[in-house]
């Protein structure tokens, strides 16, 4: 599944974010295109903005979207509107998942350029029997704890500095057992950004595999220009 509903305020204005060109071709695309990639993946759900819907089945009909230039195979594609939130946008798209799917990845349309290798990497540990899964990365950076200010731009006490060597950055496709990301969805109430912490809130076990520094986040401006990058390079070394 991937939500896709967001409208990227982050990024500045223009059209929700899933539907900004990266190298000429909508972010949406790209992702679709990296989970349609790994064999395993039968059906993309796309959660689209609440009124885009129409647009987004335009935008995938209109592209090719399976590796090696088939436009139909083994994948298929389902479209549905998003909420208000990135929970409630995943929500919906799990309510409209059909039956015979017990594992289901949640992809940010967000991190268009995941490499298959990590989608494949998740699905595989999922398989092996986690309720959840997440891709991982160690922190670049030291992390510092902060009280609030106490005022609009003014400073923030640091508190404590956590033991990065414990700590991970999460990325997605996030993997579940498709009723313990159900039942999630059912009982978990607090606004969450991702899912696996709704299944820890259950208490059910949540592992990692190795991230990728290709899964980044589109989410500032300075992000879509590393995204082109690393399509530009990945167009000189692969030729496509
Ligand atoms: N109501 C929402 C909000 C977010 N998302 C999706 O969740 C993913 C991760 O969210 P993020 O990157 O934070 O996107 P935005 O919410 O669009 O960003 P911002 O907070 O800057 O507006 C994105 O693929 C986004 O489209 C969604 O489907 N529905
Ligand atoms: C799901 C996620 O991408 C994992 O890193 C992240 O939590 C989304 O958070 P955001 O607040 O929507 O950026």
């Amino acid at each position: 599944m991937i939500p896709a509903a967001g409208r990227g305020v982050r990024l500045g204005p223009g059209a929700p974010k899933a539907l900004r060109a990266l190298n000429g071709t909508p972010m949406l695309i790209h992702a679709v295109r990296a989970m349609a990639a790994s064999r395993s993946v039968s059906l993309v759900v796309v959660v689209a903005p609440p009124d885009g819907a129409a647009e987004v089945k335009t935008l995938l009909d209109a592209h090719t979207l399976l590796p090696g230039g088939a436009t139909a195979g083994s994948t298929d594609f389902l479209v549905v509107p998003g909420g208000d939130t990135r929970q409630e946008s995943v929500r919906f798209g799990l309510d409209a998942l059909p039956p015979g799917f017990d594992i289901v990845l949640v992809h940010d349309a967000a991190r268009p350029l995941v490499p298959v290798d990590t989608v494949d990497a998740v699905i595989e540990a999922v398989r092996d029997g986690a309720p959840a899964v997440v891709p991982a990365l160690p922190l670049a950076d030291t992390v510092k704890q902060v009280e609030p200010a106490s005022e609009p731009g003014g400073p923030e006490a640091v508190v404590a500095t956590p033991d990065r060597s414990r700590l991970r950055a999460v990325q997605t496709p996030q993997g579940f057992d498709r009723a313990a990301l159900v039942r999630a969805h059912e009982t978990v109430t607090d606004d969450v950004t991702d899912d696996a912490s709704m299944v820890e809130q259950l208490g059910l076990r949540v592992v990692t595999v190795p991230g990728h520094e290709e899964a980044f986040k589109v989410t500032r401006p300075l992000d879509l220009v590393l995204a082109e990058a690393v399509l530009a390079r990945r167009r000189l070394n692969d030729g496509f």
